[in-house]
């Protein structure tokens, strides 16, 4: 419905939910999936590496009442074939074409083969994956990731956001925030999971996934209060140019309201769409404008960053 709309870089989104990507985006098929649901604005791709992956030993994911833990490890059908997906035209829909950078040299060679395509759409370099055994998330070194867009920018002219870890501290937000603010970023995409948690199973006295001895991404409800902070915190500090896709905690209307609140142009939803299945979407939407209406809220643009403070 046109009450629920964004743009990002020029491009025009309706409806304001997308998939988080890694959750049901590592196949054409699952992804023609996500497109085919009215519910859904855009999908995005799972993040792509120049060789295919198969990722960690399983068990790699595992799902308990708060929230999710994965170790994934980038499993990926290759860079080739989601740019060649992208590539193809899905008029109905926009996609999001997700590139991890598992070394500055790959990520800036896909990057470039991305700006020699006819892909016009928007792309998402993943600054964040906490599951690579040996790799550090590139978004926690400031002097890095400065370095990595300034050569990315000084080639790439088509739309480009960056998918951000969570931070934990003002001096990061800011710090972060005014390297962001040096390039023309069609978005961020806040936040990627909350690295290197550790769930254990009191019974059986052990971890719950294989990689890294227990130790992974976390996501789903509890990270809530981390997205927001983090949504919020991007909002207030960056260029209004830099849109946000809020990520993180989402299982409801009511949360994807509150990251509209503060400041997300676009809602992404991982641990609780693998829970729950496509189907997850209607609800969200249907949710969301019941809030909406009890609120007397013709469209999103008329609470969208107006978080109130006391
Ligand atoms: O960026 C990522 N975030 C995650 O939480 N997991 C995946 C992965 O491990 O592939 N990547």
């Amino acid at each position: 419905t046109n009450r629920l709309h964004a743009t990002i870089a020029d491009i025009n989104f309706e409806g304001i939910l997308a998939n988080a990507s890694g959750v049901h985006c590592q196949t054409k098929e699952e992804l023609a999936e996500l497109l085919a649901s009215p519910y859904v604005a855009t999908a995005v791709t799972k993040s792509s590496t120049k060789e295919v992956r198969t990722g960690n030993p399983k068990p790699s994911y595992y799902e308990f009442e708060q929230g999710s833990i994965n170790s994934m490890g980038l499993p990926n059908n290759g860079f080739d074939y989601y740019l060649d997906y992208v590539s193809q035209d899905h008029s109905q829909k926009p996609v999001i074409l997700s590139v991890a950078s598992l070394s500055m040299t790959e990520g800036i060679e896909l990057l470039k083969r991305v700006q020699d395509s006819d892909f016009q759409g928007i792309t998402e370099f993943n600054l964040s994956c906490p599951n690579v055994v040996g790799k550090p998330q590139v978004a926690y070194d400031f002097e890095t990731t400065h370095q990595i867009l300034t050569e990315v920018f000084k080639f790439f002219k088509k739309p480009l956001g960056v998918k951000l870890p969570p931070y934990f501290d003002f001096a990061h937000f800011d710090q972060m925030a005014d390297i962001l603010n040096q390039f023309p970023l069609s978005h961020i995409n806040s936040v990627n999971s909350i690295g290197n948690g550790l769930y254990v199973d009191v019974e059986t006295e052990a971890s719950v996934i294989k990689p890294k001895k227990g130790f992974g991404g976390l996501g789903g409800a509890m990270i809530l209060p981390t997205a927001l902070a983090n949504v919020r915190a991007f909002r207030e500090r960056l260029n209004p140019d830099i849109k946000i896709i809020g990520t993180g905690g989402v299982t409801s209307g009511e949360e994807v309201f509150a990251h509209i609140l503060c400041g997300a142009d676009l809602v992404s939803v991982g641990t609780e769409l693998q829970r729950q299945g496509i189907g997850l979407f209607e609800k969200l939407q249907h949710e969301l404008l019941m809030i909406m209406n009890e609120k007397g809220y013709q469209s999103i643009d008329e609470f969208k960053g107006q978080l109130k403070t006391m």
